[in-house]
């Protein structure tokens, strides 16, 4: 991961515009939870918000626009909480669907019923501790601590690693998120390489942007940057995404900046656009303006 913090999106809007001018078509990926949804107690209770429901609709339906979710739920759990995206990405990249076809890694669909045997025996393990969740996603599993005790969650920590070390050996492996120990096959195979795939599909001069919260979409960030846009939600810690905003609903003016402004820039043929000012001036329109972000919070 990049040691650098990201940059606070809305001020450098002309730096986006830039990015985007390279481009014939947009892919636009988004996470899930802490993205388009605010990070709730109960996972099941997650839900998008309006605006940013609305401002994905509008993507999807523009031409030059592809739209996908890179999500750590499952696949038909996430289809089920956003529709009308043009991919899915579930399960944090180990399942897909596009074009009414859906792709699971191999390996991970043989390690899937390791996966089932670990979450059982978590259920069980697990029990007596207070408020502790155990969501199985089929190709993962994820043990969630948001509303545990604080002095509870390094037991069920310790429990879950050594769950997984006795039952899935090296076949898998425990990697943490926010207030979660998500379980999944230990193969080099996360977001980043979702991204890689729905990019490959593009022209070559699509620019990919990708907006996420959490440490698994690190690797995504790493694949849209430099030559496309990463954008953080969150606060100012080190992050592989050039970005910054801080809330689900600054997600939702950045989505719609990108659709109302943004994809102007795309429509400029390389000799229409502007020569650059030798002492670069930063263009920031009326629109640019408009894009109202909130104050910062904590990440957890
Ligand atoms: O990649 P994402 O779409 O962000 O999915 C990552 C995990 O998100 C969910 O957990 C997170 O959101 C919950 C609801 O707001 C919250 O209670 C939890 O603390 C967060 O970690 C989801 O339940 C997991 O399965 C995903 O892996």
């Amino acid at each position: 991961m990049s040691e650098t913090p990201p940059s606070r999106l809305e001020e450098h809007l002309p730096q986006i515009r830039r990015t985007l001018a390279g481009g014939s078509g947009l892919l636009v990926c988004l996470d899930f939870d802490g993205t388009l949804a605010p990070i709730v107690d109960d996972p099941e209770e997650a839900t998008p918000l309006r605006e940013n429901e609305a401002a994905v609709d509008r993507l999807s339906s523009h031409p030059a626009v592809s739209t996908a979710i890179v999500s750590g739920r499952g696949l038909p759990d996430v289809r089920d909480r956003v529709g009308g995206l043009d991919a899915y990405a579930g399960n944090h990249g180990l399942e897909f669907v596009r074009n009414g076809s859906v792709a699971v890694h191999p390996v991970a669909r043989k390690r899937a019923v390791l996966v089932d045997q670990v979450c059982s025996a978590l259920e069980t393990v697990l029990e007596p501790v207070p408020s502790s969740r155990i969501e199985n996603k089929r190709l993962t599993g994820t043990v969630h601590t948001r509303t545990v005790p604080a002095p509870l969650r390094p037991l069920v920590r310790r429990l879950t690693k050594s769950i997984v070390d006795r039952i899935g050996g090296d076949q898998l492996e425990v990697s943490s998120g926010r207030r979660v120990l998500e379980i999944g096959p230990s193969i080099p195979w996360g977001k980043g390489n979702a991204v890689e795939l729905l990019s490959a599909e593009l022209p070559r001069d699509t620019v990919a942007v990708y907006v996420g919260d959490d440490v698994t979409d690190e690797s995504a960030f790493n694949t849209v940057e430099p030559n496309g846009v990463g954008v953080r939600v969150g606060g100012d810690r080190p992050s592989a995404a050039s970005y910054r905003v801080t809330s689900p609903a600054d997600v939702a003016a950045f989505l719609t900046w990108l659709e109302s402004v943004g994809l102007e820039e795309l429509d400029r043929s390389p000799g229409l656009v502007p020569t650059e000012p030798e002492r670069p001036v930063e263009r920031t329109t009326a629109s640019d303006r408009r894009l109202g972000l909130s104050s910062e919070t904590a990440d957890d």
